[in-house]
């Protein structure tokens, strides 16, 4: 079936990694319809930064299937799959620090992931790549502090580079690990219309603990505990699963979410 028809940009199915004998992920399966946003919850521990690293290539599975489009990418490299458009974003801003916002962006899409030979990359090579950081930063609205060093920007537009580095290779599928993640109270929402925007005729493979974001951005949530998926729904079912509730949320009500 061609990318453009199939249903699901991710399918995974029978994920197990297992790091020293230890079960990370237990026989997971996860499917991501085709431009929605998906996002996995669940208790510090439960295994969705792991799941994000098996579907990016960056941890071994011990055993399972990854597609992208249908296609089996399980044996590809990290690079292999960035070239079949899949993105990922960290949970752990990593950046260069004294680097302005350009020379970040100009540098994340150096060699290897657009496979060119360092010592004779063709000059209008690198000023397309310089063109590609000027367009994503103004897509994450960063246009102007592209000559500052990214040590003098606040978090929440630390966070907005960091998405950007995901952007460059324009990906159809991305994968967001907490792009909230040390993001202040007063920046929340810019970063929250950020991803919005970024995630127009993107799929959006997300996590996050800011339940307000999650349950806002998402078309569906899976809830994952001990390495295994607990149960899946819309925001609303999510919010009324006495599991989740006793699980995860924590409270009666089930608005707050724990993040013990
Ligand atoms: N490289 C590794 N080596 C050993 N154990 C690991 C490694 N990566 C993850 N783990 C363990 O696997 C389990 C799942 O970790 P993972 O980071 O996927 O959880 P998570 O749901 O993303 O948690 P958090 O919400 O805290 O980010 C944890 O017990 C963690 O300690």
């Amino acid at each position: 079936m061609s990318a453009a028809s199939h249903t699901n940009a991710i399918a995974c199915s029978g994920v197990t990694v297992e790091f020293d004998g230890f079960v990370a992920l237990n026989d997971v399966a996860l499917d991501v319809p085709a431009g929605k946003t998906v996002a996995l919850i669940g208790p510090n521990g439960a295994g969705k930064t792991t799941l994000l690293n098996a579907i990016s290539g960056r941890v071994p599975m011990k055993s399972g299937r990854v597609e992208l489009w249908g296609d089996d990418i399980t044996r590809l490299p990290v690079a292999g799959r960035t070239r079949r458009g899949l993105g990922r974003s960290f949970q752990i801003i990593n950046l260069f620090q004294e680097m302005t916002t350009f020379e970040n962006l100009r540098v994340a899409a150096q060699p290897p992931r657009f496979n060119l030979q360092p010592f004779w990359r063709p000059v209008n090579r690198w000023s397309e790549l310089g063109d590609r950081a000027r367009e994503v930063a103004a897509v994450v609205g960063l246009s102007d502090v592209l000559d500052m060093p990214v040590a003098t920007l606040s978090h929440g537009r630390q966070r907005a580079v960091e998405l950007g580095l995901a952007l460059m290779a324009d990906p159809r599928v991305l994968l967001l690990d907490e792009p909230l993640a040390g993001v202040g109270h007063n920046e929340i929402a810019s970063t929250m219309e950020l991803i919005e925007r970024v995630r127009e005729n993107r799929t959006v493979l997300l996590v996050e603990h800011n339940m307000e974001v999650v349950m806002k951005l998402s078309d569906e949530i899976v809830v994952m505990m001990g390495g295994e998926v607990l149960m899946r729904g819309t925001p609303a079912e999510v919010r009324n699963d006495e599991r989740v509730k006793r699980a995860y949320l924590g409270d009666e009500e089930g608005t707050e979410a724990t993040h013990a």
